[in-house]
């Protein structure tokens, strides 16, 4: 790949006329503050972000109990080959305490607590008596080998201390740690709640996928595309419209919003129609800049003012697609209160070789296979085993200043996806 210096990254700088995709980020993120915590059953949790720490209210194991289905005995008395008198059972859940004198052992099962005189626990394997099922306990075991000291006592506090963090503050909660946080006494945790989107595609020759297209109609994709993109990064599309190029019509569906962020697309060049900027541009602190990326260049953003963050992204699918990446997902995962708001980046082979423009970060939809990142034709032809838009599952980001790449260079990559945060 061939370098040319990267330019400096002064903010808000403009090179060429356009602002540099991190300056813009920035601009973003520094907008985006996580939404106040609600509190919310735990079950509700599922993919959402911790808000605060979450404490045990006990120490776990919260007492000294069986790892075994098998006798609690004395270990003094549990010598090989002992005959014990079994003088208690004693289920999981069982609150009994019975005492056990010398030459006694009590029927324990895995989890029941163990009797304050017993030192370990003989599994039912290793008793003549067995495995055998019965609901009654024999009236004798018999030990084959003595146990060794606290043999299959799982004793209280060993795991995990009274008040110590179960689950850290800005965690996105899976299985793992929701099963933590019932385990640590809790049903009910703060939680930063999922961001409301309304998504709101803009132009008049958009018309529904199923109508047939006149000339000049073209089926609208860019509300389902990002619609879909909302919901994997973990927010909720709370309204979703088409709105032709008509000022007044733009401006009443705005003000019927409530969310915390709006994403439009198309309208956000310089056109005569293009009413998005006309309308959005100045509107609280919505700013329109020329972003040094390809596709994506013209880009609106800013709060409104009542505090929604307005994207105002390309109507070009791809760029509107690309956009939401590059710019609204980050910040709809910060608002959902995630520290890394931004997706992991790793380094790929081009499986190909393709230009770039000089002065822009050029970003291309990518079929990742392997180690080895294929750009979408632009022009995708049905050959089987094209990569297809369709198929898109990375997106491939070469930096400004990088006009070529050849097949087998290094490039960086962002794969998509990656399980659904709901
Ligand atoms: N004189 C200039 N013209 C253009 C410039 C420029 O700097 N000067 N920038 C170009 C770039 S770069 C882009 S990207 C586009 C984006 O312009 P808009 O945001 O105004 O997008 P539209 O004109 O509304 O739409 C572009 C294209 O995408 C189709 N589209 C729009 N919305 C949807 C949708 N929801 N579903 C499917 N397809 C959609 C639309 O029909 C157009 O074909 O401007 C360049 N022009
Ligand atoms: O932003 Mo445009 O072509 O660069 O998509």
């Amino acid at each position: 790949m061939s370098r040319s210096p990267a330019p400096s990254a002064v903010p808000s700088s403009r090179t060429h006329g356009m602002i540099s995709v991190e300056d813009h980020q920035e601009r973003i993120l520094g907008a985006a503050a996580p939404l106040p915590a609600v509190r919310i059953p735990l079950h509700d949790a599922f993919g959402l972000v911790l808000a605060e720490d979450v404490r045990r209210r006990w120490a776990l194991p919260l007492f000294d109990n069986s790892a075994m289905d098998g006798y609690a005995v004395r270990r003094a008395d549990a010598v090989d080959g002992a005959r014990l008198r079994v003088v208690a059972d004693l289920p999981a859940g069982s609150s009994d305490e019975p005492a056990l004198g010398p030459g006694e052992a009590a029927r324990i099962m895995t989890g029941a607590p163990v009797p304050a005189d017993a030192d370990a626990v003989v599994p039912l394997e290793e008793t003549e008596e067995g495995t055998a099922v019965s609901s009654t306990p024999p009236s004798h075991v018999t030990v084959q080998r003595q146990p060794r000291p606290g043999a299959h006592i799982r004793r209280a506090g060993e795991d995990a201390a009274v008040d110590s963090v179960a689950v850290t503050a800005g965690t996105l909660l899976g299985p793992w740690h929701l099963s933590a946080i019932a385990s640590a006494g809790h049903a009910h945790i703060a939680v930063h709640p999922r961001p409301r989107v309304a998504v709101i595609s803009t132009g008049s020759e958009l018309v529904s996928p199923d109508a047939e297209p006149l000339r000049g109609q073209i089926p609208e994709s860019n509300s389902v595309h990002l619609a879909a993109a909302v919901r994997e990064a973990g927010a909720d599309v709370v309204f979703a419209a088409i709105v032709p190029d008509d000022e007044a019509a733009l401006r009443r569906t705005l003000e019927s919003i409530e969310a915390d962020a709006v994403i439009l697309s198309g309208g956000a060049s310089v056109g005569s129609f293009d009413v998005v900027k006309a309308v959005l541009n100045g509107m609280g602190g919505v700013r329109f800049d020329a972003v040094a990326v390809r596709p994506g260049k013209p880009q609106g953003f800013g709060p409104l003012d009542d505090g929604t963050l307005a994207f105002c992204l390309p109507g070009n699918p791809v760029a509107a697609a690309v956009s939401f990446e590059l710019f609204v997902r980050p910040a709809l995962r910060a608002l959902a209160g995630s520290p890394q708001a931004r997706r992991p980046h790793r380094t790929a082979v081009a499986g190909s070789a393709w230009h770039s423009p000089r002065h822009r970060v050029q970003v291309l939809p990518a079929v990742l296979d392997g180690d080895t990142a294929h750009p979408v034709p632009r022009h995708a032809a049905s050959a089987p085993g094209t990569p297809t838009l369709a198929g898109t599952d990375a997106l491939i980001v070469v930096p400004a200043g990088v006009e070529e790449v050849h097949g087998g260079d290094a490039v960086t990559v962002l794969p998509l996806g990656g399980g659904a945060l709901r």
